[in-house]
């Protein structure tokens, strides 16, 4: 088994003259848990499925656990554990019936075994005999899951499996992803969660079929190079202050130098690429006690929604 899972280079893909992926290279390691994050439509789930050889890309090459993307695709979706958007199990089948049906699908040796083995491991050993229509998002999750390793793929290829999934459930799945790549298996995960893509080994954060930026979490979030303050609101009662920071979020994003202004609650997160034109920008309120501004450290969200703008602003 190569060390490398995944290699692509220049990867582009049209679908009525309009390119969704475009120029797209990425490297994945074995057993790295690599998400994928960007807003909706920016060409996600076609660049998953040009990597397990269910889409043709119109250019660029590479391999998918060590196998040619472009000549050896059947061969790659046999090794592929791929859960769609969309949950694509029996919901009027138990939960083991589900099971032993994708253990026979898949030729996996004594199938009523192998389900057994599949319950036990994702914890669903109470839940048999109940059928899958009738469980909630997060263990239909799980059971989606379970179904994908059952076959014992070398790679998993997950498009947003916690959308709309309560946080403990989206955490114990993640635990579970954990586990899986601590035992070899590669994860290509997107989500549009930032505590999700901050779980993840590497990220790729990627726009209109482009990526912007790539490399773990703390890679990516010095490269863009933001710098961002917080300013507390006081004084005044409830809606005043709201109103006082809506008002001050409308001054500063007209300033030069602010690229973006978030409410948090009674602050706000205020963040630019010129350290000293947002400075300047903030400098006439630093006299004023209803403010408190602080140097702070940019999150992830605030990286993503600067590059989002920045696209958008490329783009027109
Ligand atoms: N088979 C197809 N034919 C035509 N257009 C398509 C096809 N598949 C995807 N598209 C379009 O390509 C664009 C990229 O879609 P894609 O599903 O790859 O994005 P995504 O990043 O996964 O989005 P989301 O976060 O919403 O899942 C979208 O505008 C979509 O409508």
């Amino acid at each position: 088994m190569p060390d490398v899972a995944i290699e692509v280079e220049g990867l582009s893909k049209s679908f009525g003259g309009r390119k969704v992926v475009d120029n797209l290279s990425m490297r994945v390691m074995r057993g790295q848990i690599y998400g994928f994050l960007g807003p909706n439509g920016s060409g996600k789930t076609t660049t998953i499925r040009i990597l397990c050889g269910l889409l043709t890309p119109d250019s660029g090459h590479g391999t998918c656990l060590g196998m040619d993307i472009l000549t050896q695709a059947r061969r790659i979706r046999e090794r592929v554990g791929y859960m769609t958007q969309r949950f694509s199990l029996y919901q009027d089948l138990s939960v083991r019936e589900n099971l032993e049906f994708v253990a026979r699908v898949y030729g996996v040796p004594q199938p009523e075994a192998a389900a057994t083995e599949a319950l036990k491991r994702l914890g669903l050993e109470g839940r048999g005999d109940q059928l899958a229509g009738a469980l909630s998002g997060g263990w239909k999750q799980r059971l989606a899951l379970g179904a994908c390793i059952l076959p014992g793929p070398d790679l998993l290829l997950l498009d947003e499996p916690t959308a709309g999934v309560d946080p403990q459930a989206r955490r114990e799945f993640w635990g579970q992803i954990h586990d899986l790549a601590a035992e070899g298996l590669t994860v290509l995960v997107s989500t549009h969660y930032m505590d999700e893509a901050e779980r993840c080994h590497e990220i790729a954060y990627i726009a209109y079929g482009k990526v912007l930026a790539q490399g773990t979490v703390q890679n990516v979030i010095a490269a863009a190079g933001l710098s961002t303050v917080t300013v507390d609101v006081k004084g005044g009662q409830g809606h005043e202050v709201g109103h006082l920071v809506t008002q001050l979020g409308r001054e500063l994003s007209a300033q030069p130098g602010v690229d973006m202004v978030a409410p948090f609650g009674n602050a706000l997160h205020v963040s630019g690429r010129d350290a000293a034109a947002l400075e300047a920008a903030l400098a006439p309120f630093r006299s004023d006690t209803r403010f408190v501004i602080r140097a702070d450290v940019p999150t992830l969200e605030d990286v993503f929604i600067h590059l989002m703008g920045r696209s958008k602003d490329e783009m027109r």
